[in-house]
Formats: structure tokens, C-alpha cells, sequence
């Protein structure tokens, strides 16, 4: 018997009834559940959401931190390219993040920074960079300095040799801080290499000292983001560079003999990389590249 529509049970009949999507306005908000779903771990690390970000023209990384467990979720952003800044800020704004500082780990001679692009678009936004770069900003850092966003903070210690003016920006070590550590290593390890050291004040000598001083050093299971990657590794550890590094596993003077001969090509922008008028590499007037 078939029963007339009416006396069909009410949820019988919403099941058979294709629904229409709401329209996005009157979706509830994704943002609290998206941004505390994407931290993983529990404890400190749930509060720490992480995003690693790439820049195809110039394998660049760009990493996106925010304290998530914090009610304003305040977040920084570390070597944005101003290529990607419009995709960075987006995601900001999607994930409900309040974007506190942009920070570089030393002037880029490859690409323009996404610092100054962002200022002008986020006027509250801080720029950060190392005393030593020579370059503009509005927060200069030096070796053991702390930067706070929420409950989670960054350390500094100072990696110079690839630029005079280059840090490591690495998670905090302390029970409230995510675990493993996570380093930033700017250009002063690259995953199985290295930072260059043929320009910019360049030392092969100081980017030894520097990184086995001050990166091998940390925690075997820190893990480690370089600034940029040619091969395709996205992290890598202390354990694994300290074991496998092409480079920074020799000793001082074959490393010196290798950095002699890379013969790598000159990025585009060298010639016009002067940190003197830089505001963290945003160059007065834009460099002609
Ligand atoms: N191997 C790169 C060459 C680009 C380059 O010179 N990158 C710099 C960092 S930006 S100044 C560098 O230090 N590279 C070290 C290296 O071993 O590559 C490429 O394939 O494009």
C-alpha cells in the first residue's frame, strides 16, 4: 500500500527530499573548530598551529605560527614573500589568526620580502629582523632575545655566515612550549646543504661555527625548516643533518673548499640587494629585477 505523502512520517520524508546547501552566510563558523583541528599533540602542543608555505620562483618556505588556545590567536609569520602575501593573508584571515609580526631571518637577496607588503596592507603588524642585517624594521633582535605571540615564544640565536645578519628562530624550551622544537634556519641550513657564502658578507668559516654551535647543539628530534629547498625535502632533524649534511658534516676546511666551489648562478636580485635602504628587503625604490 502506498501511503498518501501526509501520513508518511515526517523524518522518512525530509530523508527523501533532496536538500539544498545553506547558503555560506548561514553555515555555522568553521573557524575555532578548523584552527584547534589542525594543532596536533595535546598539552602545548595544541596550542601551536603550524603551516609550512612555498614560493615556486623562488623555493622559498614561508611558516605561519599561532597560538590557537589564545582568544585572540595571535600569529607570526616567518620569511613571507611578497609574491605569496595575498595567499598568506588569506589564510590568516580564514583561519581567524591575528597576524602580530612579520619576521625574516636575514635580507633575502633572491626575492623581495613580503614584510613591507603586508604593513601596508595589516598596518598593525610589526616587522622583525636582526640588528646585525643592516635592514629596516620595526623590532630588531639579537642572539637570546624572545619573541611572545600568546603563550608560545621564539628564541634567537644568531646563525651568521651566510649574510652577517642571519638568526635560527626556534621554538621555546619549556614545558608550556610545543615538543619536539622546531628551528628556522633561515638560509644557515639547508636540508643536506647550506646557505651560500659567496656575497652578501658571506663567511664559510662563521657558517660553521654557526650552525654546529648553535644548531647542532639543540635536541636530536628538533626539528628543523630551512628557508628554502631545491630538492624537494619540506624538515628534516638535528639527528638527520648531523649525520647525512653534504656539507656540515665534513671538517672546517673541506667545508671551506666545498663553499669555494658551488659556482652557484647569482640570483636576479644581488645587484640590487643594499640593506641600507632595505625595510627587510623591501627596497625604496623597488629594485628593477
Ligand atoms: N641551488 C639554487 C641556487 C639558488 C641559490 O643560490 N640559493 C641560495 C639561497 S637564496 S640567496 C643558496 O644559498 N643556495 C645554496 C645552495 O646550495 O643551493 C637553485 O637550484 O636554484
Amino acid at each position: 500500500m502506498v501511503l498518501p505523502l501526509r501520513l508518511i512520517p515526517r523524518v522518512a520524508a525530509a530523508a527523501r527530499l533532496p536538500r539544498a546547501p545553506l547558503p555560506i552566510s548561514r553555515r555555522a563558523p568553521l573557524v575555532p573548530a578548523l584552527a584547534m583541528a589542525y594543532s596536533t599533540g595535546s598539552g602545548a602542543d595544541r596550542r601551536l598551529l603550524f603551516r609550512q608555505l612555498f614560493e615556486k620562483e623562488s623555493s622559498t618556505y614561508t611558516y605561519l605560527l599561532a597560538d590557537v588556545a589564545d582568544p585572540n590567536k595571535p600569529a607570526v609569520l616567518i620569511d613571507p614573500v611578497d609574491r605569496t602575501v595575498d595567499r598568506d593573508l588569506n589564510l590568516i584571515n580564514e583561519l581567524g589568526l591575528k597576524l602580530v609580526y612579520a619576521m625574516n631571518t636575514h635580507v633575502h637577496a633572491d626575492h623581495v620580502t613580503g614584510t613591507g607588503l603586508i604593513k601596508t596592507k595589516l598596518p598593525g603588524v610589526k616587522s622583525v629582523i636582526s640588528r646585525a642585517s643592516g635592514a629596516k624594521a620595526d623590532h630588531f633582535v639579537d642572539h637570546g632575545d624572545k619573541i611572545h605571540f600568546g603563550n608560545l615564544f621564539l628564541e634567537v640565536r644568531a646563525t651568521p655566515g651566510h649574510t652577517a645578519g642571519c638568526v635560527t628562530y626556534i621554538t621555546g624550551d619549556a614545558d608550556s612550549q610545543p615538543s619536539p622544537r622546531m628551528a628556522f634556519t633561515g638560509d644557515a641550513l639547508i636540508i643536506r646543504a647550506c646557505g651560500r657564502t659567496d656575497f652578501q658578507g658571506g663567511s664559510a668559516d662563521l657558517l660553521y661555527q654557526s650552525v654546529h654551535s648553535q644548531i647542532f647543539t639543540l635536541p636530536k628530534d628538533t626539528l628543523l625548516y630551512p628557508a628554502h629547498d631545491y630538492k624537494g625535502f619540506t624538515v628534516s632533524t638535528v639527528e638527520e643533518e648531523v649525520a647525512y649534511n653534504a656539507r656540515l658534516t665534513k671538517d672546517k676546511e673541506t667545508f671551506k673548499t666545498i663553499m669555494d666551489n658551488l659556482n652557484l648562478p647569482y640570483p636576479k636580485m644581488i645587484d640590487a640587494a643594499v640593506p641600507a635602504n632595505m625595510v627587510c628587503g623591501i627596497q625604496d625604490p623597488p629594485p628593477k629585477i
